[in-house]
C-alpha cells in the first residue's frame, strides 16, 4: 500500500500464467458495471444526503474514487461492496494528480466539484492508454456553464464568476465520433444544481448516462428525455440520497461469454439478465454462433457449432461496444474464415493485436478496420497485455491456446475486473498467479 494515498500502486507485476485447452463450464456471477460506477461515484458528490452504492466492483477505480471524494471533502467508505458517502461539511476542489491521472472519469468528479464549489482544479485524466483520450467537450460544457477554464497540456482550473450561474445548453456531440458518454454525464452534474432548465444536445444513451439520470432524478433532479436529440436537466439545491444498486457489468458478462465460447464450453451468468446486454452485441454473438438463453432471470452463453465469422463494426450504444472488440477479435482468431471489425470509436484502439499475434492470432489492424483470418492455431506465448481489454483479449487467447501462456498487465486486468480469475477457474481454467515476473 502506499501510504500517502492509501491506495495500491498503479503497478502489478504478477503475471497469469494459462494453461490452455480446458473447456469452461458452469455458473458464475457478474460484478457491478465498472463503467456505471465510476459516474456514480462523481454523482455522489452532489447528494444533500448520505448515498450507499450497492455493487461497488472490487477494483482500483474503486479506491481511486474513494480517496478523490475524501480529499475533496465528501466522507466516504467503502464496506463490503458498498460505496457510502454522506455529504461534505467542507469542499476542498482539487484533484490531486497521482489520483486523477489514474482514472477516466476525472473531468467528470470535476464537474461535480465544481456544481458545487463554483471552482476546481485537476489533472487531464488517466485510464487505458490505448490512444488519445480527449475531454474537449467536457470542458465545452464546463463553459457552458459559466466557468472560465485555464488549460495547460497536463491540468485545468475552472472557475465559475458566480455561484448563480444559469442554466446552459452544450453540445456532446464530438467533432470526430458521435456523442461522448463522459461529457454527456459531466454536462448533466454541472446542470443538476442549477436553477433553470439546462439542455445537453446529442446526448449519449449509454448505460452509464441512463442510469446517472435515473439516480440524480431519484434525487430530486429534473430529468427529460428528448430521444438522442437532446436531455434537459431541471436544477434543484437540494438532491437526497438514499440506496442504490450499481448495474451488473455488460462488458464482463461479455467477457465471460467469450472466454467461455473460444473453449467450447458455457457459462451461465446468473445475475445477468439477456436484456441487459446491448442490442448491437446480440446481433455479433448471433452471427458468430454465440447463442444467449435468458434462464432465470440470467443469461446461459453457449457457442454450440463453434465460432463463426463475421463483418461488424463498434458504435456508441445500443451497438456493438468497443470495449468488447478485442475479446470478440480473439475468439473470433478461431473462427473458420476471414472476419472484419471496423473500431469507429476510438480509430486506433489496437493494442490487443500484438498480443494475439504472439499467441498464433492471425490478426491485423488497417486503419481502424481489423481483419481476422481463421483459425489460426493459438500456442502458448509471454505476452503483455497494456490495457484492461488487450489484457484480457491475450487472456482469452490463452484459454485456447495449446500450452502454457504468461499473461502481463496484471494491474489492468485488476482495473477492468474484481474477480475475473478466480471466476474462470471456477469455470474450469487452469490459471496460476506467478507472484513476481521480471
Ligand atoms: C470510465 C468510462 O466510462 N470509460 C468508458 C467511456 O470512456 P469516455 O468517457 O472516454 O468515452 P466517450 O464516450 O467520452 O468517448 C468516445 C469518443 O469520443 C471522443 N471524445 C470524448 C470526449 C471528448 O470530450 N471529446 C472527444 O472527442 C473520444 O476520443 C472517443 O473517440 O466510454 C467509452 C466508449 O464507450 C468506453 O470505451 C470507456 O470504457
Ligand atoms: C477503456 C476502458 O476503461 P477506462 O475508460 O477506464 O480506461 C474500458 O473499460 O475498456
Amino acid at each position: 500500500m502506499n501510504d500517502q494515498l492509501n491506495l495500491p500502486p498503479a503497478t502489478d507485476s504478477r503475471a497469469v500464467r494459462v494453461a490452455g485447452g480446458h473447456r469452461l463450464e458452469g455458473t458464475t456471477t457478474v460484478q457491478g458495471s465498472k463503467n456505471i460506477a465510476l459516474h456514480l461515484y462523481a454523482a455522489a458528490v452532489l447528494a444533500d444526503e448520505p448515498l450507499t452504492l450497492a455493487g461497488a466492483p472490487e477494483i482500483p477505480d474503486t479506491l481511486v474514487c474513494t480517496e478523490i471524494l475524501n480529499r475533496t471533502g465528501t466522507p466516504t467508505k467503502v464496506v463490503g461492496d458498498r460505496f457510502e458517502t454522506t455529504p461534505a461539511a467542507a469542499w476542498y476542489p482539487v484533484i490531486p494528480d497521482q489520483l486523477g491521472g489514474r482514472i477516466r472519469s476525472t473531468a467528470v468528479m470535476a464537474a461535480a466539484l465544481l456544481a458545487r464549489t463554483g471552482q476546481v482544479s485537476f489533472p487531464l485524466p488517466g485510464g487505458d492508454a490505448f490512444c488519445r483520450r480527449l475531454i474537449d467537450r467536457h470542458l465545452a460544457a464546463m463553459e457552458a456553464a459559466g466557468a472560465t477554464l485555464a488549460v495547460t497540456h497536463t491540468h485545468v482550473k475552472a472557475r465559475t464568476a458566480s455561484r448563480d450561474s444559469a442554466a446552459f445548453t452544450t453540445d456532446a456531440a464530438t467533432r470526430q465520433w458521435g456523442p461522448s458518454l463522459g461529457a454527456t454525464v459531466t454536462a448533466m452534474l454541472l446542470a443538476a444544481r442549477l436553477r433553470g432548465t439546462s439542455s445537453i444536445l446529442n446526448p449519449s444513451i449509454e448505460p452509464e448516462v441512463m442510469v446517472t439520470a435515473a439516480v440524480l432524478a431519484a434525487g430530486g433532479v429534473g430529468i427529460t428525455w428528448e430521444g438522442t436529440i437532446a436531455l434537459h436537466v431541471t436544477g434543484t439545491d437540494r438532491i437526497t440520497g438514499g440506496a442504490f444498486q450499481i448495474p451488473p457489468d455488460r462488458l464482463e458478462a461479455a467477457t465471460l461469454t467469450l472466454a467461455a465460447a473460444i473453449t467450447g464450453g458455457t457459462v451461465q451468468l446468473d445475475n445477468f439478465p439477456t436484456s441487459e446486454f446491448p442490442d448491437g452485441l446480440v446481433a455479433v454473438f448471433a452471427d458468430a454462433g454465440i447463442e444467449l438463453v435468458p434462464v432465470n432471470g440470467g443469461t446461459l452463453a453457449r457457442c454450440p457449432a463453434g465460432p463463426r465469422a463475421v463483418h461488424t463494426a463498434t458504435g456508441p450504444h445500443p451497438a456493438f461496444p468497443t470495449d468488447t472488440q478485442p475479446q470478440l477479435t480473439a475468439f473470433l482468431s478461431q473462427a473458420p474464415a476471414t472476419s472484419r471489425i471496423e473500431e469507429r470509436v476510438y480509430t486506433d484502439r489496437t493494442t490487443h493485436i500484438g498480443p494475439l499475434r504472439a499467441l498464433g492470432a492471425a490478426v491485423n489492424a488497417d486503419g481502424s478496420v481489423i481483419t481476422v483470418r481463421g483459425p489460426a492455431p493459438l500456442t502458448g506465448a509471454d505476452v503483455a497485455g497494456k490495457d484492461i481489454r488487450a489484457a484480457t483479449a491475450a487472456l482469452i487467447a490463452a484459454l485456447a491456446a495449446e500450452g502454457t501462456s504468461t499473461i502481463r498487465g496484471m494491474y489492468h486486468l485488476r482495473r477492468g475486473y474484481g474477480g475475473l480469475l478466480p471466476k474462470l477457474t471456477s469455470l474450469g481454467a487452469e490459471l496460476t498467479i506467478n507472484p513476481e515476473m521480471p
